[in-house]
């Protein structure tokens, strides 16, 4: 099939090259000129494993190209909307200024019987507000929403094997966009996935409902790790013991510094302030409780750094590994490890942050953050080290050697993946969250 992808960020940048993987014939559209060209030349703006591979074999073999003129999508029969919502800063609402801008930029070269397909999340009424627009200034094209449920670092993955597709389609359109539909998604769907054709708001629902579990149960969790320090139990254990009921399962239960990201955050204040303007000001209020719960277990490991360091971080040498909001990626949208190593470092502390990917974008924020390109360089004469993100070279670190490397032997594990035993044994003061 002709497609376009407008907006060619994390989620456009993907989607357009794993469509063209599946053998579309594809055009990525960005108003970013710099992002375009990169994604042209066969480098995108960010760090996603198996992406760079098939972005060039896409664009080598002519089925993937990128343009900044909007009038190159004239000829898709299917055009998809990745554009940002982000969280507008008074009221944490999602900004849909991008959807209303792109969308509107779009209208006058749609072709007959084209389909809009929405992927970015949105809040709920967003699709029947632009499938009116659609139907006064533009009949002859049609109008779905498409949540997109992948994960970064799994985000290629995800895309060509997704979990589930869920399509918003209007009613009493014949059954042409979930048709339109199947024929891009044709390879996941013989591979068995399952597909959930509905309206508008239940599709734009799934998508920020889904995010709001998943939040929830992180926060779940890091609230039972307070319990657990506070009596001296083991939150792992109690994961583990809870996961095995198969209706709670065990994934999304660790404990930890908290979830971080371009989506999980902004995507329950989102909820929250779209459940207010809707007038139900006290249904989504436990969000509010799962977003302070998140905040706070970055200030309980703020505390406890200081704690460790004898009350004063003050010129004190703090390693931090890791500082994207999550492995596999160099996203720090939202990271409670670049706030932990920020706070520690407004707090007096020598904080040096070290990471596999994620240096360039946390000295873009904060250009004044300690750093070191390599872990050995970070923990040399560290008073503390501070596990932020769970990197798989992180995980596998010796305590004895890294012992050797420290001023101090004191470690706190903020995301619960060393062996407590080893470390003590070692000679460190190892703390973990809601671990004995
Ligand atoms: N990143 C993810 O993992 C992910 C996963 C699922 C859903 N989403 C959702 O997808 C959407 C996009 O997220 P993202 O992380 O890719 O954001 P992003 O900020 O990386 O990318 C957004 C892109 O849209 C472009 N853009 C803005 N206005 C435009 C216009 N009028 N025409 C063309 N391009 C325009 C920007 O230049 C930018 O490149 C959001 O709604 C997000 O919540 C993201
Ligand atoms: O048990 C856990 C699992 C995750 N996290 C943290 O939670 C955050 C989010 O992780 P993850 O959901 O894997 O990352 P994202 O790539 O942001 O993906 C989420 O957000 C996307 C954008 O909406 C959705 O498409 C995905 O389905 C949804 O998982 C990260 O900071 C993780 O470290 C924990 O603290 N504990």
């Amino acid at each position: 099939m002709r497609i376009s992808v407008i907006g060619c960020g994390y989620l456009g940048a993907v989607h357009a090259s794993a469509m063209a993987e599946l053998g579309h014939d594809v055009v990525g559209i960005d108003v970013d000129e710099r992002k375009i060209k990169a994604l042209a030349a066969g480098r995108p703006a960010f760090y996603e494993p198996g992406l760079p591979e098939i972005l060039a074999s896409a664009t080598a073999s002519g089925r993937l190209r990128f343009s900044t003129d909007i009038a190159e999508a004239a000829e898709a029969e299917v055009h998809f909307l990745a554009v940002g919502t982000p969280q507008t800063a008074d009221t944490g609402a999602a900004d849909v200024s991008y959807v209303d801008s792109a969308f509107s930029a779009l209208l006058p070269h749609l072709a007959e019987g084209a389909l809009i397909v929405g992927k970015s999340t949105v809040p709920v009424g967003t699709a029947a507000r632009l499938a009116a627009r659609l139907a006064a200034e533009a009949p002859h094209a049609g109008l779905a929403w498409n949540p997109e449920f992948l994960r970064e670092g799994f985000a290629v993955k995800d895309t060509l094997s997704p979990d589930r597709l869920v399509y918003g389609v209007a009613q009493g359109d014949g059954g042409r966009a979930a048709s339109a539909l199947d024929h891009v998604y044709r390879a996941a769907i013989e591979a068995g996935t399952p597909r959930i054709v509905t309206d508008y708001a239940t599709a734009e629902l799934v998508k920020v409902a889904a995010n709001a579990f998943l939040a929830t149960k992180i926060s779940f969790i890091n609230a039972m790790s307070e319990i657990a320090d506070a009596t001296g139990a083991d939150v792992t254990a109690l994961a583990d013991a809870i996961g095995h009921d198969a209706r709670i399962g065990r994934r999304f239960l660790n404990a930890g510094v908290g979830f971080g990201g371009g989506c999980l955050p902004k995507d329950i204040r989102g909820f929250i302030a779209r459940a207010e303007e809707l007038g139900l000001n006290d249904t989504l209020a436990f969000l509010g409780e799962v977003d302070e719960t998140n905040l706070r277990q970055r200030r309980r490991v703020v505390d406890l750094a200081v704690q460790d360091l004898g009350g004063s971080a003050a010129g004190k040498k703090v390693a931090v590994l890791g500082v994207t909001f999550k492995p596999d990626s160099d996203d720090v949208r939202d990271s409670p490890a670049l706030d932990i190593a920020v706070s520690l470092q407004e707090l007096g502390a020598r904080v040096v942050v070290t990471d596999p990917e994620g240096l360039e974008n946390a000295l873009a924020r904060h250009p004044d953050l300690g750093t070191a390109p390599t872990t050995r360089e970070a923990l040399f004469g560290a008073h503390l080290v501070i596990l932020a993100t769970e990197w798989n070279e992180y995980r596998t670190l010796d305590p004895e050697t890294t012992g050797r490397l420290v001023g101090e032997r004191r470690i706190i594990d903020g995301r619960n993946v060393l062996e407590p035993a080893a470390w003590r044994a070692a000679g460190w003061r190892y703390r973990g969250i809601g671990r004995p």
